[in-house]
């Protein structure tokens, strides 16, 4: 049981198959694409929480998300009690948010490419950190362009993405995602609902016991 593994993590710690695996039309898992890279863009991560302090947003009803969010790039997702939107500034710093690192860029444009959708170009970034027991409730993502694809990398300990389609009540597939994964989700998926389970305890050896996921998006 131990063999293959790394700590308790669920990662495999051999090659992966790095060939896109067909999720639905237009949307594809691509394994371990982001992991010989991981530990620079944790570096980039890094860096970017200095600049722009991860905060766990309200949302319009009042609530509070578990998830601790930040951004880089031209504009960023923002969530308060006057709505979802974009924001060319952080609402907390009232600075600009940190440019967008070109390993981040590069990588959203590699893995969009690879899954059938060429001149990816990013200007937002979403960073979320998951700690143990934080969540994603189910959701699309709607606020930005819609002509283009979301692509979403996964850093650090595994965790459960619950993958639908554009229709709820289809429900959802549980899919594990582990350090390095990327899923892409454009044309007929772009709309499909997902979310995270919570994040189980675990410990990653480049992270602790945190997740990060970027997503990257187009905005305008
Ligand atoms: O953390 C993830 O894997 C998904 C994040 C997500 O769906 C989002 O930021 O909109
Ligand atoms: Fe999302």
């Amino acid at each position: 049981m131990t063999q293959g593994m790394l700590f308790d993590t669920g990662e495999p710690s051999g090659p992966v198959d790095q060939r896109p695996q067909v999720l639905a039309p237009g949307a594809c898992l691509i394994r371990g694409v982001a992991r010989a890279q991981a530990p620079a863009l944790l570096d980039a991560i890094r860096d970017i929480i200095r600049q722009a302090p991860l905060r766990q947003m309200t949302t319009p009803g009042g609530g509070r998300m578990s998830v601790g969010m930040s951004g880089c790039g031209v504009r960023a997702w923002i969530s308060d009690a006057a709505g979802y939107r974009y924001e060319a500034r952080d609402p907390l710093t009232g600075k600009d948010w940190p440019p967008m690192p070109g390993i981040l860029r590069e990588l959203a444009h590699e893995c969009a490419s690879r899954a059938g959708y060429d001149g990816f170009c990013p200007d937002s970034c979403l960073i979320n950190r998951y700690r143990p027991g934080d969540r994603m409730g189910l959701h699309q993502d709607r606020d930005e362009r819609r002509d283009v694809p979301i692509v979403s990398v996964s850093l650090g300990v595994s965790a459960v993405f619950l993958w639908g389609t554009p229709v709820r009540s289809d429900g959802v597939r549980r899919l594990v995602l582990n350090n390095g994964d990327v899923v892409v989700w454009g044309g007929l998926s772009r709309l499909a609902w997902h979310g995270v389970a919570p994040l189980p305890q675990a410990h990653h050896p480049l992270s602790g016991e945190i997740r990060y996921n970027l997503t990257f998006r187009v905005t305008a």
